[in-house]
């Protein structure tokens, strides 16, 4: 999916938000345990009530690995389920030697290798140049590059202050400049957690034009109006990803009726912030 068609998309449905399929057996609903396919049952009613609301849907990959083999099949019929015109993350945080992130790169974009088709992966920075580079190889996927994340722990190195030519600055900000050497905005994300909404104008000087994965709203905390006032650009440039305040707002019968309400909430709320750009 190219940037522009990202963009329509936010347009059509006038949403940013991303739904996080972050599905653990031990929390959705008992009475999906009878079935063949719990995981996959879930997310199926998940995506029919919230594909209305959403432009993204981003599994978070471990809630399938930890399952072994039956979480992997659950996550393919997971992405073969979304409609097509919906922007896919496999939330993976993978980096590596150059021919190890090759291998990475098909377990994610190469259908006829591994089953599984998504638009993007979410790739950690810390490996540098040659870790990323085998995913933006694919033609017409995205990386995701975490930037700033919304934990507590992203204070032990991303805010350390560097020396960059004789300049001062954060790691995180040195994170978002070099690797614009390595692709551009049609082809790369970042992650930015919505707990750090006021490093966004900061950081929009560095990146003004490429798109933001924001996780952190919902269960995090993160204020939804601060990230859209300081994160928006003029094509919107935000994925606002929310989970657990989403898919497990009921864990009733009615769970997915009252997911949709969630979306339905965010998605109001994102079309009143979206004003400022149409
Ligand atoms: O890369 C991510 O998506 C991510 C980065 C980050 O800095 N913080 C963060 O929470 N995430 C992911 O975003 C999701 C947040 O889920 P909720 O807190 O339930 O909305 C999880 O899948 C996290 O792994």
């Amino acid at each position: 999916m190219t940037k522009q068609d990202l963009f329509e998309q936010i347009l059509k449905k006038k949403s940013y938000l991303c739904v996080g399929l972050d599905t653990d057996i031990k929390k959705i609903p008992k009475h999906l345990l009878a079935t063949e396919d719990p995981i996959f049952e879930f997310n199926r009613q998940i995506i029919d009530a919230t594909a209305q609301y959403a432009v993204a849907y981003k599994p978070n990959i471990a809630f399938y690995e930890a399952m072994g083999v039956k979480g992997w099949q659950s996550l393919q019929k997971t992405i073969d389920y979304i409609p097509k015109d919906i922007f896919t993350i496999a939330d993976a945080k993978r980096g590596d030697i150059g021919n190890t992130s090759e291998l990475y790169a098909r377990t994610f974009f190469d259908k006829a290798s591994s089953g599984l088709d998504f638009d993007s992966v979410t790739v950690a920075p810390y490996m540098g140049r040659d870790s990323v580079q085998p995913f933006l190889a694919f033609e017409g996927k995205w990386v995701i590059l975490l930037g700033l994340t919304s934990n507590v722990g992203s204070h032990d190195f991303q805010h350390l202050k560097v020396e960059v030519d004789g300049e001062q600055k954060a790691l995180f900000e040195q994170v978002l400049t070099k690797s614009q050497e390595w692709g551009g905005s049609d082809a790369m994300m970042y992650v930015v957690g919505a707990t750090q909404a006021d490093k966004l104008a900061e950081i929009r000087k560095i990146v003004p034009d490429h798109f933001l994965l924001v996780p952190g709203v919902g269960a995090q905390g993160g204020s939804l109006e601060e990230v859209s006032r300081y994160g928006m650009n003029k094509q919107c440039g935000l994925l606002v990803n929310s989970a657990r305040a989403i898919i497990y707002a009921s864990n009733g019968e009615d769970f997915a009726e009252v997911a949709a309400e969630e979306a339905r909430k965010v998605q109001q709320e994102m079309e009143g912030y979206l004003s400022a750009i149409l």
